[in-house]
């Protein structure tokens, strides 16, 4: 564990650092951040086996096997198979915890046989399109990679880079972060935007409301390393908001960079949720509809039962906590009545009122509410779904692969199922063709030809339709190219009477075979 708390800790940093001293604050920047990091992973594996071996339900020698309903039977269980369950059982009344263990039964399942791999895919009843525009240059996983056959090397100097590696925030990595932020903060008084300029973190200590070191952290259940718990560093400055009257003003400027709780769901943080007008609901009720009705005043200071003549202008004994309370519920739910607010804020229920009249302004409301009532679209018309029961089922029985089989009578002109798959721009598929070279499987189906075309690709996303196999003279099904509302979709079309059992076959069109479409 390194010494950093032998100095003095300063609660606030000084000022920027002058430039010639950059070079030592540099050094002493890593040296905090790499002794934590060896601390943590010296701490961590012991954390971890302690961690999984809590989990074990056989640390214990079994105890002599129970005998089980089906005695008659010749199969009885070795200890190997049978699972054992330890139950604490604690007695609220008594505090007394009983411990016993359990067996369960072993269930006689037939084998499984695995199913071959890469023939099916994620199931999906929509389109999805690949976004975002570069999706084609990151790989999601390896695929084949404990193939022999196929290079999967090559394979890869299609993309750019891997998912896994950029978009994944490692929570180690984090906690490691945050405390060399901590320590450096603390103990050697640099601030923020110094330990941003040291650009020893991928991530900006705040980057913006939604962003940077403090905000993720924010966002998760921290390992308890006990570095992080040590009392002679405070936390950082996230943990002041809520017990500092006079700090809490100086925060209120910045809250939307960061919030204080763990459990923030950003759209209804009262933070967050805040700096995002767009996303908060508008009051419907005015202040005058609410005083208009005077049933049911909840107690003596109620607004309901006090003349609203006599009502004070202002609010005088609120501190800035109580405004803030107010404001966050208040823009979270606007029409909540004072008498509810007064529980919720602890005031009387008349100040609530006087409070939300200042906030909420009775004419904008009267406005939005015209505009809606003066704008009235029509209401969406849904198109009703088409009631379809499963017309097919998957049989290996096909001569090419996988197919697709009838199980009822189907009639010419009736929906089979719609063609469902990733959504590409053809120019972005090259890196398919290494893989439906090594599967000899292509499920990309062309939604518009040519160089700016769109395809659909339904080789890890799709539905049943994909396994329809190409017959150029007998093919039962077509694809009708559909608008519905502004996207193509495909829908695949009985072209004739087909039987229950009869396999379904289309004709995917001689481009797909390069010209060269294969014999029936
Ligand atoms: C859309 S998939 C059809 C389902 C595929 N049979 C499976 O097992 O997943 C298209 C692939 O099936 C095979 N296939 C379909 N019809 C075929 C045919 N008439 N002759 C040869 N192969 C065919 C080819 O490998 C083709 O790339």
């Amino acid at each position: 564990m390194e010494s950093d708390t032998e100095q003095s800790v300063s609660p606030f940093p000084t000022d920027d650092f002058d430039d010639d001293i950059w070079p030592q604050r540099h050094e002493t920047a890593y040296r905090v951040y790499e002794n934590l990091w060896q601390d943590f992973y010296d701490w961590e594996e012991g954390y971890c086996v302690d961690a999984l071996s809590g989990l074990t339900s056989l640390r214990y020698r079994p105890p002599d096997l129970p005998k089980f309903s089906d005695e008659t039977s010749d199969y009885f269980p070795t200890h190997d198979e049978v699972q054992y369950f330890r139950v604490e059982d604690f007695n609220t009344r008594t505090g007394r915890v009983t411990r016993s263990t359990l067996a369960a039964e072993p269930q006689r399942q037939p084998k499984w046989v695995a199913y071959p791999r890469y023939n099916t895919c994620t199931s999906a009843s929509r389109n999805v399109p690949a976004a975002p525009v570069n999706a084609h240059l990151r790989i999601h996983f390896i695929p084949f990679s404990d193939d022999e056959t196929f290079d999967y090397e090559a394979h890869l100097k299609d993309f750019e880079d891997f998912k896994w590696q950029n978009d994944f925030i490692d929570p180690d990595l984090e906690v490691i972060q945050l405390e060399t932020a901590r320590r450096l903060f603390y103990t050697h008084n640099f601030t923020f935007s110094d330990i941003d300029k040291l650009s020893l973190f991928k991530f900006q200590m705040r980057g913006a409301s939604n962003r940077g070191l403090i905000w993720y952290n924010t966002q998760r259940d921290v390992l308890p390393w006990p570095a992080m718990h040590r009392e002679e560093i405070p936390q950082l400055p996230i943990t002041f908001i809520e017990s500092n009257a006079d700090l809490l003003q100086v925060v209120m400027k910045d809250m939307t960079a960061f919030c204080p709780r763990l459990n923030c769901l950003h759209t209804f943080c009262q933070l967050h949720g805040s700096s995002n007008p767009a996303i908060l609901p508008k009051a419907t009720h005015t202040n005058e509809e609410m005083r208009n009705d005077r049933k049911d005043p909840c107690s003596n200071s109620c607004f309901k039962s006090i003349d609203p003549d006599n009502l004070p202008p202002e609010n005088e004994d609120w501190e800035v906590q109580d405004y803030h309370l107010f404001n966050s519920v208040i823009q979270l739910a606007p029409d909540t009545l004072p008498c509810d607010l007064a529980v919720i804020c602890q005031k009387p229920c008349y100040q609530m009122y006087i409070q939300r009249a200042h906030t909420i302004q009775d004419d904008e409301v009267l406005q939005a509410k015209g505009k809606e009532s003066g704008n009235k679209k029509p209401p969406f018309e849904f198109l009703e779904e088409q009631e379809f029961e499963w017309t097919m089922e998957l049989d290996p029985e096909s001569k090419h692969g996988l197919g697709a089989f009838a199980v009822k009578d189907i009639k010419a002109g009736d929906l089979v199922g719609e063609y469902i798959g990733e959504f590409f721009y053809s120019q972005h598929c090259d890196y398919l063709q290494m893989l439906q070279h090594h599967t000899g499987s292509n499920y990309i189906f062309d939604l518009v030809k040519g160089e700016n075309g769109t395809v659909l690709d339904s080789a890890y996303l799709g539905n049943e339709t994909r396994y329809l196999n190409h017959s150029t003279n007998h093919s039962n099904c077509g694809a009708e190219v559909l608008q519905v509302n502004g996207d193509r979709r495909i829908a695949l079309v009985a072209r004739i009477d087909i039987k229950a059992d009869e396999e379904l076959f289309l004709d995917y069109g001689r481009d797909y075979w390069g010209g060269n479409p294969p014999e029936d």
